[in-house]
């Protein structure tokens, strides 16, 4: 009796990847006129045209097959039901509990989570809504203008990117502001025109050992108290997201004005709970629940729907099919929307930091290449810039092209011509241009023919290069917390199918290890430690640098 595992999948879909070949997409539309009304799928608010992918039916069968035959299902549930997926830490992965309603349970060894779930989400409400109304104020009793949220990874790039998304739905006194970076030049520029009576700092680290976020932390308390001239300052100023309320009490914070997580919601995934106070700050609690039930509806389909219609397991699927049969190395982000500019930068620590990995769960190296460079910015600049490189380069880079219907803030013709651009992009990724097509126009506008035989290879287009177009029918809380847990799910799958413990990131460890040990000696007329010779150099002359 013959079984079907995993591996006899690959096998089959290599065996199938050789017969396709270099088939192109214009030839797989033009054998088959319902392809673009087959493939596409309408969810939350999204909706997913992957017809300008390089499959077929058969290819969708077998990758459909590859994920019922890596356990996705079971996995799945694993990881809603709060087994200890994350094994190299022994822990939960529990982030989608952070936005369950609260008539659910989310048992975790046997008790229900989403009690203290709601008890943080409402301090976070209240202690926003205080600040948003203007009761909480600062040490000289004028209200808070300003937050500045000090963080770094899964403690900035979420509540960032969904400020930044969100703003039209700002309240019209606060500015938000983001430090991460701790070369000094950030929170320097911040402090710089802050007004010390007016200025919320939220001190965010989900471990509260950042030191990064640390450094940040402590100068702004310097600058605070030096400017309000007494430590109790630091209560009206100061609060901290956290799970570490020890640490948050040693930096100075009274933990009364500490909100909680907890070890079951990774870094990259905290955006839900506490670590989106920002976020509660900018757009209110109201605001907040849609994201949170944006993100949920997106869970619920995820657990739900059919593989086949399940657009986290189609796009999971497309992008191994990308990586590990065609041979993509990234995978391109093209949001053309400015709101969105800064969805590539989260989503490069969601998916590089989850499934960045070289073996699998078991400590075996894994069979086939794992997690592609994600890149990009939006669409529109990215056509200026490197798109080049993506319509005629060597190799190829699939192109995730996300396009809002609603017309934001701007004129219709401004959203036209960029949702018309989007559109014709992917459509000249696809289709290309040959060199006979190219020469044939260059005739025909009368141009000789040895400047058409010098050029034409110089403007053809190969085409036959894949994208997936992303419709959300708007950028509103809820749409865009649906988005955001697709592209979660989409990299769990993708984590599922590899093997590889999407929830641990021991590859940031080295480095912050050697850190340690440099910083120590920068600060010494000699290395104390040993480096190689390159290091050392490199230390030797920034002991010369100029001051
Ligand atoms: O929130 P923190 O504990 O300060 O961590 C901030 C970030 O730093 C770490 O090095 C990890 O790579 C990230 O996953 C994390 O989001």
């Amino acid at each position: 009796m013959s079984t079907t595992t995993p591996e006899s999948v690959w096998q089959r879909l290599a065996a199938h990847r050789a017969e396709l070949g270099e088939r192109h997409l214009n030839e797989l539309f033009e054998a088959d006129s319902t392809r673009a009304g087959r493939m596409q799928v309408e969810a939350c608010g999204l909706f997913l045209d992957y017809s300008k992918n390089r499959v077929t039916d058969e290819t969708l069968r077998l990758l459909l097959d590859l994920a019922k035959t890596s356990g996705l299902a079971q996995r799945r549930t694993a990881m809603f039901e709060g087994e200890r997926i994350n094994t190299t830490e022994q822990r939960a992965v529990l982030h989608t509990a952070l936005r369950r309603p609260a008539s659910e349970v989310v048992l975790l060894d046997g008790r229900d989570v989403v009690p203290d779930v709601v008890a943080v989400r409402e301090r976070v409400a209240r202690f926003a809504e205080t600040v948003r109304c203007g009761d909480w104020c600062g040490y000289d009793g004028r209200p808070i203008t300003d937050i500045v949220n000090i963080g770094i990874g899964g403690s900035d790039l979420g509540p960032l990117m969904v400020c930044e998304a969100l703003k039209p739905f700002a309240h019209p006194r606060l500015r938000l502001h983001f430090v991460s970076n701790v070369d000094g030049v950030q929170i320097d520029d911040v402090l710089r025109s802050a007004d010390p009576g007016t200025t919320l700092f939220i001190v965010a680290s989900k471990t509260f050992t950042t030191q990064e976020t640390l450094t940040n932390a402590h100068t702004a308390r310097a600058w605070l108290i030096g400017r309000a001239g007494d430590e109790a300052a630091i209560a009206r100023h100061f609060v901290a997201v956290s799970t570490n309320a020890e640490a948050v009490s040693r930096f100075g914070i009274d933990t009364a004005n500490m909100f909680g997580f907890w070890d079951w919601v990774g870094g990259r995934y905290s955006l839900w709970g506490a670590i989106g106070l920002p976020i509660v700050l900018q757009i209110g609690t109201q605001g907040f629940d849609a994201l949170l039930a944006g993100a949920h509806a997106m869970d619920v389909h995820f657990r739900e729907a059919p593989f086949e219609r399940n657009l986290p397991v189609l796009m999971a699927l497309l992008g191994i099919w990308n990586v590990d049969f065609l041979d993509a190395r990234s995978q391109v982000i093209a949001p053309y929307h400015q709101r969105l500019h800064r969805l590539p930068a989260f989503l490069q620590q969601l998916d590089m930091e989850s499934n960045g990995k070289s073996v699998r769960l078991d400590g075996t190296p894994v069979a086939h290449p794992t997690s592609p460079v994600i890149w990009g910015e939006t669409g529109i600049n990215g056509q200026h810039a490197y798109f080049q490189m993506l319509h005629q380069g060597t190799g190829f880079a699939p192109v995730d092209f996300i396009g809002v219907l609603a017309r934001p803030d701007g004129a219709e013709h401004h959203h036209r011509l960029a949702f018309a651009n989007m559109v014709a992009q992917a459509e000249a990724l696809m289709r290309g241009k040959s060199a006979d097509a190219v020469a044939a126009e260059m005739r025909a506008a009368g141009l000789a023919e040895e400047r058409v035989r010098a050029l034409a290879p110089h403007r053809a287009f190969p085409g036959n290069r894949p994208s997936n177009t992303l419709l959300l029918e708007r950028l509103d809380p809820r749409t865009l917390g649906a988005l955001l847990a697709l592209y979660e799910h989409r990299t769990f799958v993708q984590g599922v199918v590899w093997g590889v413990n999407s929830f641990d990131q021991w590859g940031v460890e080295l480095g912050k290890q050697l850190a340690a040990r440099v910083l120590d000696d920068l600060a010494a007329d000699q290395d104390r430690h040993p480096h190689d010779a390159s290091t050392a150099a490199l230390i030797a002359r920034y002991r010369r640098r100029p001051v």
